[in-house]
């Protein structure tokens, strides 16, 4: 990836591990996560849960777009103070919300470095702007897509590659991605996935959220399940099943799997 980007693009400092403890979050009487306490290292981590367990809640949380109700997260063996968005993205963090976050009359380019400038305090012109977002499109996706349109003129599908592709512009240490690729077809997904593959096994920390769980076998290195707000397991690449992660997230159903 960092090929793709032709050097133009700077990594924030590589980040090892990032820990939450004791992390809750609660809207008035609804609890939305609770007392969750987990260690991120580089690779790829999936957080599953039926609807409403606290995946986004949790991922909220990390990406800074919310305060947790209580405890606190630790990047390597330091505790953040981060409290917005903009915070945790100055220590390496990118986020791919499940929302298609696009500004629609805005060209593809300028989309891709959206809020890039501030980022990194100080600019990159426009002909190594283009360099590193083809290069980094041509990855991406299956078709090319013009960088000079208004985003709002893509298909829906091309509108999240364009989110994707602002997501790894940034070289993040941590990539959070909920639901990230929801409106692309399979064969668009699966270069993404090439992509985060390489991104995770080049170093850094990916949290991954999805509900399709042969996605989620084929990417996850450890995969953490949610009930009810709550942690209930983290397995590890070897005892990932889809028995073991249905008997977890929902063990009331008495799923079998053929
Ligand atoms: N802004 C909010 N105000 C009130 N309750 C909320 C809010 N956001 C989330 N919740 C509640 O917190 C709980 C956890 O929600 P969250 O969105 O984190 O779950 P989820 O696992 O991501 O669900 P989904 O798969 O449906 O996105 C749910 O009961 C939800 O209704």
């Amino acid at each position: 990836m960092q090929s793709a980007c032709g050097g133009n693009v700077r990594q924030a400092s590589p980040v090892t591990s990032l820990v939450i403890e004791n992390v809750g979050k609660r809207y008035g009487e609804t609890v939305a996560l609770a007392d969750a306490t987990l260690n991120f290292r580089p690779g790829i981590h999936t957080i599953l849960g039926e609807n409403g367990s606290g995946k986004s809640t949790m991922l909220k949380v990390l990406s800074g777009v919310i305060a947790p109700s209580e405890g606190r997260m630790v990047l390597d063996g330091r505790t953040i103070s981060a409290s917005s968005p903009r915070d945790m993205q100055d220590l390496g963090v990118s986020t791919v919300f499940q929302e298609v976050l696009i500004a629609p009359h805005r060209a593809v380019l300028d989309n891709i470095f959206l809020g890039y400038d501030g980022f990194f305090r100080r600019s990159l012109d426009r002909a190594r702007r283009r360099t590193a977002a083809e290069g980094l499109l041509a990855l991406l996706s299956r078709f090319p897509i013009d960088l000079d349109v208004p985003a709002g003129t893509l298909a829906l599908a091309a509108q999240q590659l364009v989110v994707i592709a602002r997501a790894f512009i940034r070289l993040p240490s941590i990539l959070l991605l909920d639901e990230a690729t929801a409106a692309l077809d399979y064969a668009d997904r699966d270069l993404v996935f090439e992509a985060v593959e390489d991104y995770a096994g080049a170093g850094n920390i990916v949290i991954f959220i999805s509900h399709r769980m042969e996605e989620v076998k084929r990417l996850s290195d450890r995969v953490t399940v949610l009930r009810s707000g709550r942690i209930i397991e983290t397995i590890e690449r070897d005892g990932i099943t889809s028995q073991r992660l249905l008997d977890l997230m929902a063990p009331e159903a008495h799923i079998h799997v053929e």
